[in-house]
């Protein structure tokens, strides 16, 4: 097969590729960025490989960085934009389970296809648009079939991770997982315990945030994968209820993934922290999902106030609205949102007073009561009981001074 119109992307690297074919070396785009262009996906990085030694690769160009030297990755820099182009390698080892014990540079590019993990990720592309296709991958991208190259056990001996990666394209292709890879990965799966949790979070968003999220998490499910992921040890029966969620669904960002996950699991804000924390996720996306954990239990509890909303802000209110919309079809995500819009300020920042002004009119001096005062004025600006004008809220900050000093 020869693909006629290349994206723009592979155009743009061609005259590297043409290079090092130019001296005798062969060179093809390879990964993820070929199967993405046959799907008519657009493409992020491009990949190249090639037959020459990374010394070659080297010699060949003006500009060049090692970027991944020893395991044969040279950066090419070339009118402005950056190329990886890595020697064909073949790995032996993997005693770890995720990365091998020897890397050796071959010239032959089968080699180098066939140590890739699935037959839709082992295409080659050369720069007139030809397709090398050792594998029959173009037939498993035809029939959304997601194969491993040659023994699946031995793909997933290679690197455990693939396993993830497996259950990750089933969500964002949409794809089967044939069966004997399949049942390799249910065989497997217990390996996953070697893989680090970065790298499983990362293929786990992924799967959360697929086109298919219902297909990937029952190959999640059905492979026992679950069972070796953080927190999700014998969570079969909640993982489920994933199962009955809209089918057109489709996860936007990583909080959303993180919120629906701890509310199908029924963590508390509290427990949802150390959850996240043995996911080793951000901190950031920590305090979104405790913060919209709370602002769930409220809704649920009929309890949403003015304080809760502006607490949480409007991406997690947004983002809240969405899961429990996901959850409970009857849910009303607008009502949250407009009632966020609604409120008299949305920051600290908008309140028309601030710790300096308060020093300025001489009512204070510095110390705990000026916080006190401060987010006293905010909330009773929020719940309407007064105006957010500067003057009105001098005279009630002198009111709340007198009460506090009173106490
Ligand atoms: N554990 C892995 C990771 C990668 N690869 C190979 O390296 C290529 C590039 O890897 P990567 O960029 O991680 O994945 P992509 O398939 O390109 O997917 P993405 O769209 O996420 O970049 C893959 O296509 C595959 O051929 C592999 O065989 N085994
Ligand atoms: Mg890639």
């Amino acid at each position: 097969m020869k693909i006629k119109k290349l994206p723009s992307e592979f155009n743009a690297a061609r005259p590297v590729l043409q290079t090092i074919e130019k001296a005798g070396f062969e060179a093809y785009f390879v990964g993820g960025s070929v199967r993405d262009t046959i799907l008519n996906d657009p493409i992020h990085d491009v990949d190249i490989a090639t037959s020459a030694y990374p010394s070659e690769v080297k010699a060949l160009f003006k500009k060049t960085i090692d970027t991944g030297i020893k395991h044969g990755t040279v950066m090419i820099l070339d009118h402005h934009e950056k190329y990886e182009v890595t020697t064909f390698r073949t790995e032996s080892g993997y005693q770890d389970f995720r990365r091998p014990d020897k890397v050796t540079f071959v010239r032959s590019l089968s080699e180098d296809l066939k140590r890739r993990d699935f037959t839709v990720n082992a295409l080659a592309l050369k720069e007139d648009g030809t397709i090398i296709d050792l594998f029959s991958g173009l037939n498993d991208l035809d029939n959304h079939i997601l194969r491993a190259v040659g023994k699946p056990e031995e793909r997933f001996h290679e690197d455990a991770l693939r396993m993830m990666r497996a259950i990750r394209f089933a969500s964002k292709l949409d794809f089967t997982i044939e069966r004997n890879t399949q049942e390799a990965i249910k065989h497997h799966a217990p390996l996953l315990k070697k893989i680090a949790v970065e790298r499983i979070l990362v293929e786990f968003e992924k799967m959360m945030m697929g086109q298919n999220l219902i297909k990937g998490v029952q190959y999640f499910i059905e492979t026992g994968l679950f069972q070796y992921c953080p927190g999700l040890k014998n969570q079969q029966q909640a993982l489920k209820k994933l199962l009955h969620i809209n089918p057109n669904a489709q996860l936007t960002n990583t909080t959303q993934v993180w919120l629906l996950i701890c509310r199908i699991l029924k963590l508390s804000p509290k427990q949802s922290h150390q959850f996240l924390r043995n996911w080793k996720t951000s901190n950031e996306l920590i305090a979104s999902v405790e913060q919209g954990l709370r602002l769930a239990d409220a809704i649920d509890k009929h309890q949403v106030n003015e304080l809760i909303l502006f607490q949480s802000g409007l991406f997690v209110v947004e983002q809240t609205t969405a899961v429990l919309a996901l959850l409970d079809p009857n849910f009303k995500a607008d009502d949250p949102i407009k009632a966020y819009h609604k409120l008299p300020i949305k920051s600290q920042q908008e309140l028309a007073i601030n710790g300096r002004d308060l020093l300025q009119a001489q009512i204070i001096s510095p110390g705990p009561r000026l916080g006190k005062v401060l987010t006293d004025l905010r909330d009773e600006v929020l719940t309407n009981r007064i105006k957010n004008e500067k003057s009105i809220l001098i005279l009630e900050a002198q009111k709340l001074l007198l009460k506090l000093e009173s106490e």
